[in-house]
């Protein structure tokens, strides 16, 4: 595979195009928001240049209800020769697609299951796929060449195969990924009028638990709605365990020595039921995570910044693993923190300020 097409250049289209690009491939991004296309090839995750002819493999990164449309649109202008859809649920795109009389022979459901709490191409990471599982839902019309194609993306990617059916892997998302956000997002509520006295008290605890209750509301409702009644099914689960759970912990405050042992009994149940489920969740395979380090640059609030300071930093040979940006309100500038490979601060730095830049100790 030489060549390939992102379109909706998101959190999860821009890393691939980021990995893919790192590997050489020729990588053409497309976008409904011109803007996120430019700066997903700002960060280097290819060019905004239509290809001139069909490209070997079209990755389809949208929101999951519009997976199926995208896919005939794609199809339709004869885009690549093979497709993969992303998406967090693979029976409801499945469906549409064939609603859509798309040519299935060509186009194989995806899901690689890494991911972060932000959206957007400044949120992407050229290694967010590393050693991580990327289902590929296969069905009886699928041409070997298809599959071959999104087996050769995921290894591109660095990422492990697992090829399942469409529903089970529904299933086994519902448990492993969809009730898990609803249970960060339910303990992060909890937070919304609490007192600033215990906010301020937030541990690592409270943070590790509600990292991802801080994703995209509208991308979730997406997800959901297409998996609405095996999320169901897990939560009606907890919710069981919840109400034992409350129960235990008001035995522990009774007044009968009986029935206190019978409270720690139940807490310290659930707590060893915790402890074997969670040592059942396998460590990222593949390479360890590598770390990143930051460098701050202090940008004028002035149109085409951003571009000019992502341009720089690929002419010094630097890759962008993350960005973050901080305005200063009232003021006309702000910081860009850019993650970069610990060894390339030092140059990076010098680099910059020798173009001017006010890069920050
Ligand atoms: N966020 C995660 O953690 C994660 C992980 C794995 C898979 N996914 C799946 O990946 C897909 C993309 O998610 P994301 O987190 O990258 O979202 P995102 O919001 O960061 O990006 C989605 C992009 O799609 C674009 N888009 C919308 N409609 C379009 C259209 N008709 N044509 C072209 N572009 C269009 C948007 O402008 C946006 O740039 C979703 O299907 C999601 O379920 C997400
Ligand atoms: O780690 C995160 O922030 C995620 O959102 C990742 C996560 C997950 O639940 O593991 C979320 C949804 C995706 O479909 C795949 C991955």
């Amino acid at each position: 595979m030489r060549t390939a097409v992102v379109v909706g250049t998101g959190l999860i289209g821009t890393s691939a195009g980021l990995a893919l690009a790192e590997r050489g491939l020729t990588v053409h991004l497309e976008d409904a928001d011109p803007d996120a296309a430019r700066t997903a090839s700002s960060l280097g995750a290819g060019t905004t240049e239509p290809a001139d002819g069909p490209v070997d493999l079209a990755i389809i990164a949208v929101p999951p209800a519009l997976v199926g449309k995208v896919l005939a649109d794609c199809q339709r202008r004869n885009l690549a020769r093979w497709y993969t859809d992303v998406a967090s649920v693979k029976a409801g795109p499945r469906s549409e697609v064939v609603a859509l009389g798309c040519d299935t022979t060509r186009y194989i459901g995806s899901h690689p299951m890494a991911g972060r709490e932000r959206s957007g191409p400044l949120a992407a990471r050229a290694d967010l796929f590393e050693g991580r599982p990327w289902v590929l839902t296969p069905t009886a019309d699928t041409d070997t060449e298809t599959l071959n194609a999104a087996l050769e993306l995921v290894a591109l990617c660095g990422a492990m195969p697992i090829v399942m059916d469409a529903a089970e892997h529904d299933r086994a998302v519902a448990l492993v990924s969809h009730a898990p956000q609803l249970v960060s997002s339910l303990v992060a509520a909890r937070l919304e009028h609490a007192d600033e006295t215990a906010i301020r008290l937030s541990g690592q605890g409270v943070r590790d638990v509600t990292r991802i209750a801080a994703s995209n509301p509208g991308m979730w409702v997406d997800i959901l709605s297409a998996n609405a009644g095996a999320v169901a099914d897990v939560l009606q689960e907890v919710a069981a365990d919840l109400g034992e759970t409350v129960t235990a912990l008001r035995a522990l405050e009774a007044a009968q020595e009986g029935e206190r042992r019978a409270g720690a009994a139940g807490i310290e149940a659930v707590m060893r039921r915790g402890n074997t489920g969670q040592s059942r969740i396998p460590g990222k395979h593949g390479s360890p995570p590598t770390r990143y380090e930051t460098v701050a640059v202090v940008l004028g609030d002035q149109p085409g910044e951003l571009g000019r300071l992502f341009g720089e930093v690929g002419a010094v040979g630097v890759n962008i693993e993350d960005v973050a940006i901080e305005h200063s309100t009232g003021q006309q500038v702000g910081f860009v923190q850019l993650s970069v490979a610990p060894g390339a601060v030092g140059p990076l730095t010098a680099a910059l300020r020798s173009g001017g830049w006010s890069v920050r100790d």
